[in-house]
Parts: structure tokens; sequence; C-alpha cells
């Protein structure tokens, strides 16, 4: 039986552990002038307190595992992560959320060391506004290391742009020429608020009900959701292999699919990605005979679980930005 649930009916199998805050990017909705490490931050989280946490959330019930950072493949580590990921007893699917930029380099060694799934930001497929946005000209890398990792024989490879209003909301029928021959799923997310970029929400917010209609007229038909998926509409079409996913967390309903449980780089547990405390676990990694301590810990800050986020009051809880915790 899991451990891992609420008092509102959801189950938590999927932890999203950060596994650095840091990143290579500025992105204007998260990041905007780049990475700055506070002073005095704990160090992150050494891989054998990784394999402990993953250890006791394995046997209390979680049995997807998503790195993701900041920029999780700054982490000289990060292969031997992903293998100490896909040999706890228990997990069975290990994601990555990266930035693509050194993918088309370690893709091939990051799927034979157990990766299975990869998530991977392309806001655009104009190489401008991929500058404009990120602060990098490095699209064309991304692009390539995508259809190496296509090859590599995971069982999903995804991709995440965030819709900006004036940015890249006019950018439909390039995303639909890229689906047709590529089983990919384009995921469309909605910028979300967070402590830092108040403004430039204002500016760039857009909701996906638009786009929605626009798929809808064009054919594309909402899949029923799987049993364990998570907050993201899927749809798909005939005529193309890939398909299209809409993460709208501003919409009705959204939290009621809620799935997961972060943990941060220095080794926070966050109930929500919008959580208003975190809870240090880093003290009951030290140790091999700690996991049914923090097994314990965990059943009992669930039950303080809220059955959504406030965004809509505008509160962002402790988050600053998402790279603090891996979105
Ligand atoms: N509000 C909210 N947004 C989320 C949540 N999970 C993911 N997102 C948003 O979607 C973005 C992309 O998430 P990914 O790291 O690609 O992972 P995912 O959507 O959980 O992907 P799957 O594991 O494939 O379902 C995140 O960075 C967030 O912006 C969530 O629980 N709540
Ligand atoms: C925080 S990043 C971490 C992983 C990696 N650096 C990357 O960009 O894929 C994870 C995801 O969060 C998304 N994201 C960041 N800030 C966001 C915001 N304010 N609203 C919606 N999505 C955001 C990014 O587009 C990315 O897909
Ligand atoms: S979205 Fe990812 S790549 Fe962009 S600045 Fe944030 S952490 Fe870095
Ligand atoms: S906003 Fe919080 S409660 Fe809602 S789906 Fe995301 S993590 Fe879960």
């Amino acid at each position: 039986m899991s451990l891992l649930a609420d008092r509102h009916g959801r189950t938590f199998p999927y932890l999203r552990l950060s596994v650095i805050e840091a990143c290579n990017f500025s992105c204007s909705y998260c990041l905007p002038d780049g990475y700055r490490a506070m002073s005095g931050r704990p160090k992150n989280l050494e891989l054998d307190e990784i394999a402990r946490l993953l250890r006791a959330f394995a046997a209390a019930g979680m049995r997807k595992v998503r790195i993701t950072g900041g920029e999780p493949s700054l982490r000289r580590d990060l292969t031997a992560i992903i293998d100490v990921a896909a040999s706890t007893p228990g997990v069975e699917k290990v994601a990555l959320t990266t930035n693509g930029t050194v993918l088309h380099k370690r893709v091939r060694e990051w799927a034979a060391a157990g990766l299975t799934a990869l998530n991977v930001s392309v806001d655009t497929l104009d190489r401008l506004t991929f500058e404009r946005i990120t602060g990098q000209d490095r699209l064309d890398d991304i692009l390539s290391g995508i259809e190496i990792a296509l090859d590599c024989g995971l069982q999903a490879v995804k991709l995440n742009a965030v819709l900006l209003r004036g940015l890249n909301d006019d950018q439909l029928p390039a995303w639909l020429d890229y689906l047709r021959d590529r089983p990919v799923s384009v995921r469309f997310i909605e910028l979300m608020q967070t402590g830092d970029n108040r403004e430039y929400f204002r500016q760039h917010h857009l909701r996906a009900e638009a786009l929605e209609t626009q798929l809808i007229e064009g054919g594309w038909q909402l899949r029923p959701r799987a049993a364990d998926a998570g907050p993201a509409r899927e749809y798909a079409h005939p005529d193309h292999a890939g398909t299209i996913g809409v993460i709208a967390p501003y919409s009705r309903d959204f939290c009621a699919a809620c799935n997961r449980l972060r943990v941060t780089s220095t080794g926070d547990l966050r109930l929500c990605l919008f959580g208003e405390f975190g809870v240090p676990l880093r003290p009951l990694l030290q140790r091999d005979d700690q996991s049914t301590e923090l097994q314990h810990v965990l059943a009992t800050q669930l039950g303080l679980k809220k059955a959504t986020h406030a965004l809509h009051a505008g509160q962002t809880g402790l988050t600053p930005h998402l790279a603090s915790i891996g979105g």
C-alpha cells in the first residue's frame, strides 16, 4: 500500500527531484538576469544523499522520478544520478527535464544509464525568437540533440513551450509541421506567476483556451486521460505522428489530478510547486537506517497538502522562479 496519499483522495507516485538550481540560460520568464547564487546557500544534495532519498520515497510508493533543475546537465555526475535512480528498487520510470544544450553530446550515455523519458524545453522553432527568449543562440544544437534522442529508444520524448503573449503565440503552424513525422509530444504551458516575474506575467501571460479551440477546429481530438496521468491535457490527430499537450494551471480542476511531490536541490520537500513552506529532509539522508523515519515524515506532511494552488489570488508561495524548485 502506498504511504503517499493525501486527504483529498490523490496519490503521489511521482517525485520531481531538482539536482541543481544553477542554469546556463537566462529565459526571460524564469531567470532573466541569469542565475546568481545566494551567498550562504547550502550545497546541492550529494549522490549518496540522493540514493537514500530515492530509496525511502520508493519504499513509500514512488514509482517515477523526474530529474530537473536549474539545468540538471550542469551536474558533472548527472549520468551517475540517472544510474542510481534507475537501479532504485521500485522505480519504474526515470525522466529528465533539460534545456537540451548538451543533448547532442550526452543523451546516448543517459539512455544507457537507464533514462526512460526526456522533456526538452523549446519555446519556439524560430532561431532569433529562441535567442530572444532564452538569451542563447543554441536552437540548432538542441534540435539536433532531439533527433538523436528519438533514436535512443526512450519511451517518451516531450518538448515544452511556455506560451508567451507577443513572443511565440503565432507559431502553431511551424509546430504542426514539426509534429507531422516526429513521435514527440509538444506541450504548451501557460506562463505561471512567480515571486520574481510579476510584471512580465502581466505583459505576457496567455490562456491556452484559444489555442485549444484552434486545435479542435483543425481536427485534433482530446485523448482520454490515463489513470496515472498528470495535469496535462493531450490531443492527437490522425495525420500527425506527434501529439500536443496543454498544461493550463489556471483552469478549473487542474490540481485535482495532481500526482507529484517535489524535493529541491538542497533536500527540502515541497508539497506544491507554489507551496508556502519546505520541510528539510537532508538530516534524514545521512545514514542508511533513516529510511523508515523519512517515510513517516512524508506520510505526515502529506496530510497538510492543500487541494490546489492559490495562483488566482496572486499567491506564489515560496517560489521566486521555477529554477529554484525544478518546475
Ligand atoms: N502548476 C503546475 N505546473 C506544473 C506541474 N507539473 C508540471 N508543471 C508545469 O509544466 C512544466 C513542464 O513540466 P515537465 O518537467 O516537462 O514535466 P511534466 O509536465 O510533469 O511531464 P510528465 O512527467 O511527462 O507528465 C513544469 O515546469 C511546470 O511549468 C504541477 O504539478 N503544477
Ligand atoms: C524550471 S525548468 C528546469 C529544467 C530545465 N532548465 C528546462 O528548462 O527544461 C522546467 C520547466 O519550467 C518551465 N518554466 C519555467 N518558468 C516558468 C513559468 N514561470 N511558467 C511556466 N513554466 C515555466 C520551463 O519552460 C521548463 O520547461
Ligand atoms: S526555464 Fe530552465 S533553462 Fe530556462 S532559465 Fe529556467 S531553469 Fe534555465
Ligand atoms: S499547483 Fe500544486 S497542487 Fe496544483 S498540480 Fe501543481 S503541485 Fe499539484
